[in-house]
């Protein structure tokens, strides 16, 4: 693929869909999903901006290979569709993950994102910004984005440390996707931030509380089923009205609490995309296994018996 202009820097902002990663029933990247996946997030659910390869889209199971071909895909068929293609590059190797950022340079993507290293951890903010930094130097014209998720790396290191001085590390530094619970951490994120950055939050079921504290917009994977509703939320923050923002945030609470008591993983979240939106996504990839066929009912009914305008 021929080398595209380095991406504009606009700021990302809103939702953004953390992409499933659309298999066949033997395992295989299946690209002929992705056209039809890119117009029911901007045609249904109003959600314009997408997040490849990163939990969601089992990006750490995937080949570096099939990182780019995907990433490929997506930029290719997303082009005049969508706003934003932000593409994780993250890996336990440094050498894979800036062959993943490079590639990602090359093809025009509007940001890379990256996360902590989890087999063998970095101890402290200072190490994790040095790995962070030669990914990004990989990408040097390509917006960054710290991708914070200490609940699955392990790596428990506060986000605000590892901004500590980032623009001097990362001159290419745009924000974090944060995903955890620890409202501090975040809030101090969001105040330490210059004008220019952002902050992502990845916690869908909290978005409300993320609002108030002043992210710029919100990256995770319910957006791609309830995304207008959440549009929807953050229209009715922007006008004051925190009744109809509470009303809409309980249902997804709601639906999150029932699922993760069924036993929520990427696995059942893939099978509910697939039933609310009819795209073949396929199974995941082990060690993550199929999701039961009742259970996908039980979560499925639940949905519409929250979401009713949906059925
Ligand atoms: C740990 C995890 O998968 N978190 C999700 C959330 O969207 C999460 O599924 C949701 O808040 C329900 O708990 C996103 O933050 C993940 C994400 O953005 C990604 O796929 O990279």
């Amino acid at each position: 693929m021929s080398i595209m202009a380095p991406a504009a820097h606009r700021k990302l902002t809103g939702l953004v869909a953390a992409t499933f990663t659309p298999l066949t029933n033997q395992g295989e990247i299946n690209l002929s999903v992705i056209g039809p996946y890119i117009d029911y997030l901007t045609e249904t659910q109003g959600v314009k901006s997408v997040f490849v390869n990163g939990t969601t889209g089992e990006g750490m199971s995937l080949s570096v290979e099939e990182r780019k071909v995907l990433a490929e895909d997506w930029c290719l068929k997303g082009k005049g569709k969508l706003d934003q293609v932000i593409v994780h590059v993250g890996c336990t190797s440094l050498k894979d993950a800036q062959e993943l950022a490079r590639h990602a340079a090359q093809i025009g993507v509007d940001g890379i994102s990256v996360i902590a290293p989890s087999f063998f951890k970095p101890q402290n903010a200072a190490e994790l910004r040095s790995f962070l930094q030669e990914v990004a130097a990989a990408a040097p014209n390509v917006p960054f984005y710290y991708y914070h998720l200490p609940a699955f790396t392990g790596v428990n290191v506060t986000a605000r440390d590892v901004l500590e001085g980032i623009e001097t590390f990362i001159p290419s530094y745009r924000g974090v996707k944060f995903t955890g619970f620890d409202l501090t951490d975040m809030g101090q994120c969001v105040s330490c931030s210059r004008p220019d950055w952002v902050v992502l939050y990845g916690m869908d079921e909290q978005l409300l509380a993320g609002l108030v504290l002043g992210v710029d917009g919100a990256v995770g994977s319910t957006y791609n089923y309830v995304g207008r509703h959440m549009n929807e939320l953050i229209t009715a923050f922007e006008n004051n009205n925190l009744i109809q923002a509470r009303k809409i945030q309980f249902k997804l609470q709601e639906l999150i609490t029932f699922a993760t008591k069924l036993g929520f993983n990427v696995g059942v979240n893939k099978r509910l995309m697939a039933e609310l939106s009819g795209l073949h996504l396929g199974p995941p990839r082990l060690p993550l296994t199929p999701c039961a066929a009742v259970l996908a009912e039980n979560l499925t009914e639940k949905f519409h018996s929250l979401f009713p305008s949906e059925q």
